[in-house]
């Protein structure tokens, strides 16, 4: 099983971002919440801070859990997608491993095709904005 780091980040409009997984990738095509594989010794927190610096060129900084989610994709691929809430500090995006990205109202997810592991993390940003 891999362990992978996923970031809901909200600029200062409440928008979240979210970002197209480019061809070459696994996952490709489908809409994620930045992030990446955790590595040793790193957690969570510590995980997203450099994949969105690497993978973005963003300075964001995780401010609360939100949840956990496992998948089993094809071909035995077996993830852990752990989701933490983050502030996005500034920088300007520079893609590299998505082909596009989009800020959008975390109510208003659900027209985008997610990778089957964050489903579950779409459906509660909704039901959060629902309950507002
Ligand atoms: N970063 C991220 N990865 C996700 C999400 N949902 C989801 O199923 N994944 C999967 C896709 C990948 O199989 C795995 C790790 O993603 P990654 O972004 O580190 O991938 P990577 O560049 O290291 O390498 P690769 O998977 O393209 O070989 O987690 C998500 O919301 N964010």
């Amino acid at each position: 099983m891999i362990q992978v780091a996923a970031a809901i980040i909200y600029n200062a409009e409440g928008k979240v971002l979210i970002a197209r997984r480019r061809e070459g990738k696994s996952q490709a095509g489908l809409w994620e919440f930045p992030g990446g594989k955790i590595e040793d010794g790193e957690d969570a927190c510590a995980c997203l801070r450099r994949e969105l610096i690497e993978e973005m060129g963003i300075d964001i900084v995780p401010y609360e859990y939100f949840g956990v989610n496992e998948h089993r994709y094809g071909g035995g691929l077996h993830i852990r997608l752990i989701a933490w809430k983050a502030e996005y500090r500034g920088g300007d995006i520079v893609l590299t491993d998505h082909d596009d990205c989009r800020w959008e109202r975390p109510g208003e997810l659900e027209r985008f095709l997610f990778a089957p592991a964050d489903i579950p993390f779409v459906q509660k940003l909704d039901s959060e904005a629902g309950s507002r």
